[in-house]
Order: structure tokens, then sequence, then C-alpha cells
């Protein structure tokens, strides 16, 4: 089995930084054992994406970084997963609350708050205390032109967000997202509750935005991965089979099952 932190990666002769690393990771929803060592760096302003059969931890593990499954009982953590370099900080043993305030996460289904525009781009900065109107005023702005919505409600921002469209709505979610300068953004699988055009400026915004924020998305849609990652995780049954290059994944894949796997064999 090829282990991600064997692999010294450097991609167009760039030098890789790891901005989070997954260590030994072990995920259990009460006696279910979802999640089985898991180890996967996620490099600083590169796309990561994790593919794999329905059922095989995907989900499971994108919520792992936002400590999304505390809000449930009885499931539980064990190992790591260390967060920026200056010093590391272990996410499984941070505040949850400050670990969301870090790490920002889009859903499959856009979910804007029943708020205007511009209060929910700006929701989580008065959720720090951030109320001074021109510095809102300036972030959602930023956060709107940064999420590609900007000249599409820029005379509008007071009107509900459930007022725009589905593609808008997920760019809202984006916006969101970017307001708070998260280190990393989690994508559950963005685009699947969206039309072909409106997927096709998602996958846009998200090559742009990977030069100012570091991504890790769930995607069921092979095509996509290769679109948009420079990294691909393929997870089979709670485990990681195999993590490379994107584009070393798809064509010249070292298990047999990831070759399975992208080659349509099953899944
Ligand atoms: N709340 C839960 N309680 C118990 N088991 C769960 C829970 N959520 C998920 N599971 C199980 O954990 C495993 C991993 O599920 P997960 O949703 O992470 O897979 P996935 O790869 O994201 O699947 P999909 O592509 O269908 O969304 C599955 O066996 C699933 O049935």
């Amino acid at each position: 089995m090829v282990k991600p932190t064997d692999r010294v990666v450097a991609t167009e002769n760039e030098p890789l930084k790891k901005l989070a690393e997954v260590r030994d990771l072990n995920f259990y929803y009460s006696g279910k054992h979802a999640l089985k060592n898991i180890n996967l760096p996620v490099y600083e302003k590169k796309v990561t994406a994790l593919i794999g059969p329905s059922g095989c931890g995907k989900t499971t593990l994108l919520r792992c970084f936002n400590r999304m499954h505390d809000l449930y009982p009885g499931n539980r953590y064990e190992g790591e997963i260390w967060l920026g370099d200056d010093p590391p900080r272990n996410l499984l043993q941070m505040d949850p609350i400050e670990v969301r305030m870090q790490i920002g996460m889009v859903f499959q289904k856009p979910n804007p708050f029943p708020k205007s525009i511009y209060e929910n781009v700006a929701y989580g900065l008065r959720v720090r205390g951030i109320n001074n109107r021109a510095i809102l005023d300036e972030v959602v702005e930023r956060s709107l032109r940064n999420a590609a919505l900007w000249d599409e409600v820029k005379d509008r921002l007071e009107e509900p967000g459930t007022s725009l469209s589905g593609g808008q709505q997920q760019r809202l979610c984006i916006a969101r997202a970017l307001a708070t300068d998260p280190a990393l953004i989690l994508f559950d699988e963005p685009t699947s509750a969206l039309d072909p055009i409106a997927t096709v400026s998602i996958e846009n915004l998200i090559v742009e935005l990977k030069d100012q924020v570091t991504i890790l998305i769930v995607t069921h849609n092979m095509q996509q991965a290769i679109r948009i990652s420079q990294f691909t995780a393929f997870m089979y049954l709670g485990e990681i089979v195999e993590y490379n290059e994107t584009m070393s994944i798809f064509t010249k894949p070292v298990e047999q099952k990831t070759a399975d796997y992208v080659s349509g064999r099953f899944g």
C-alpha cells in the first residue's frame, strides 16, 4: 500500500508546504469503525480531492477536519490532525469552535441562512464581534468578488440569500466561508445539486481560489477531480488505498483497486 507520508512530491518544480496532516486517524460512529489508520498530507494552496465508492468514508474524513462529529454523542476520534506550522496544533485537541473559525465548509446543497445576501457573508465576522460597518462592507465586497458573485448581487445585497439561483446560492456559501479568511475550506460534493452550467462556474471558482486558500474536496465525479485537483486520495472501506498527484492516480495508479475504480470497473 502506498502511504501518503512516504511520498515526496514536488509538482511544477515548486516547493510544497503542508498546511495540514492527518496521522494515524481512526474514527468510530458509536461501535462502527468508519475510518482506519488514515494518513494524509494536505498541501497549502492546492486542491486535494477525496474519491472512492459510496460509503468508503470520504465525508466522514472531511468532517473530522472541522470536528462536525462532535455534534453527535458516541462518536470517537483516535489519532491526530495537525494544522499549520507555527507551531502546529492538533485539531482533535482544540476547542471545536476555534477549529471551525479556521476551517470553512461548503455542503452538497447550498444552505444560505435565512438572512440577506449581505448578512450571510457578514455572519462569521459578526459572530466574532466585528460590527463596524466599514469593515463589514469591505469584507462582504471582497468575499463576494472572490466568489465571483459581486457583479450579480451588488445592487441587491439586502435581498434574502434564498432569492438567488442554486449556483448563486452555492457561490454565496463560498463567499460566507471566505469572509473569515480560513486556512482551509472543505467542500463536500459542492456541485452535486447543481446544473452543468452552475457546476462549471463552481469548478472554475475552486481553481481560482486555490491561489488564496487550501481546499479539500469530496467528489463522486472523477472528471471533476481531474479538472480541479492537484492531489487525490482514493478511499475504500474506510482506508486510503492510494494517494498521489492527481494525474498519477488517474493515469498510472499503483494499486489494482485504484486502477479498477478510476477505469470505472466498480464504484
Ligand atoms: N451517522 C452515522 N452513524 C453510523 N454510521 C455512519 C454515519 N454516517 C456514515 N456512516 C457510515 O460510515 C461509512 C462511511 O460513510 P461516509 O458517508 O463517510 O461515506 P462516503 O464515502 O462519503 O459516501 P457517499 O459517497 O455515499 O456520500 C458508511 O459505512 C456509512 O454507512
